[in-house]
């Protein structure tokens, strides 16, 4: 599964990000490349595939989670998947996983089974005392594990932000190191950064490095709570890290981004940012994820307008 190294503080210091030329990567992503027509449709459905479909909310409850797994099942109507030339039930177009709480990880994994997708769309729990990190290890350990025996194969757990301020780095990789022991054999582990808590671009390359040195299958930007959530600057300095890692290492880790991506265009964004920086293997959901509560409806609108010409209102939609 994953691969850890030791730790490697010299590896880390040596790290030096050139924030302007991150600005400009950034800006040029999203103003001067797009794509029309049937190749947006094949990049939206690629897009679906990879979205770890998510609620976080604190008025979650067992049916808006059925919901959320009926949707992650069927997310777009027949009417769109048959105009686009694909069965009326492709259990192709799924999405990647759907993301929850803890106490609701058993509510998605009994609907899945219900629908008989609890082998093809994998459980995702938010854990470690998600958004803040700020409980004692003990708890967010046992927590990590509770989410695992109730059936969540991957684990989205969130770092103590206040060790990459305070640059405690080998604290930080330590105690990634135990989250990673208590995901066990089974369960993935994706390790969320919350890139607008961590006070620079360096500190997000320094501590991408140590959450990848520590065994992390994927890194994560953000929990979508932060005040600044996922940005492109951010991304295209996390996969300069992925990259740097699989340089050194030979070990290819995940991406997602999450938080505040509510657009068609976001998701091609963040698509044409895996392309360009790590290739074509970082476009299948075993590698990269879109993290988002509120996607699917704009992706369901533009495929709507390239299959009829005119624009849905946003209602005509279910939950996205
Ligand atoms: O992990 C996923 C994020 O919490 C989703 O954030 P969002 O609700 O802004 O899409």
């Amino acid at each position: 599964m994953s691969l850890c190294c030791t730790f490697d503080l010299g590896w880390l210091n040596s790290a030096r990000i050139n924030l302007p030329a991150v600005n400009l990567r950034a800006t040029v992503l999203q103003s001067h490349r797009s794509v029309k027509k049937e190749w947006q449709a094949a990049w939206l459905l690629r897009a679906v595939t990879c979205i770890d479909l998510t609620t976080l909310g604190g008025d979650d409850t067992r049916t808006n989670v059925a919901r959320l797994c009926a949707k992650a099942v069927h997310p777009l109507s027949s009417d769109l998947l048959l105009a686009l030339g694909f069965e009326e039930n492709d259990k192709r177009i799924t999405t990647a996983a759907v993301c929850v709480y803890p106490s609701r990880v058993a509510d998605a994994r009994n609907t899945l089974a219900r629908m008989g997708m609890a082998d093809k769309i994998p459980v995702a729990s938010v854990a470690a005392g998600f958004p803040t990190g700020q409980y004692l290890l003990k708890t967010r350990l046992e927590e990590i594990q509770t989410a695992v025996t109730n059936g969540a194969t991957e684990i989205d757990i969130v770092i103590d932000r206040s060790l990459v301020l305070s640059h405690q780095w080998e604290k930080l990789y330590q105690e990634i190191q135990q989250m990673k022991e208590a995901c066990g054999s089974k369960a993935h582990m994706k390790t969320i950064l919350a890139v607008g808590e961590l006070g620079s671009l360096t500190n997000v390359y320094k501590a991408s490095l140590v959450a990848m040195m520590a065994g992390s299958d994927f890194i994560k930007t953000s929990t979508g709570k932060e005040a600044m959530n996922a940005t492109l600057p951010a991304g295209v300095v996390m996969c300069r890290a992925i990259r740097n890692y699989y340089q050194q290492v030979g070990y290819k880790v995940g991406f997602k981004p999450a938080g505040g991506i509510r657009t068609a265009k976001d998701a091609i964004n963040w698509l044409i940012l895996m392309k360009e920086e790590l290739g074509t293997p970082w476009l299948y959901p075993d590698l990269f994820r879109i993290g988002a509560s509120g996607l699917l409806a704009d992706i369901e609108r533009q495929l709507y307008h390239y299959i009829t010409g005119r624009y849905a209102a946003q209602h005509e939609f279910s939950l996205g």
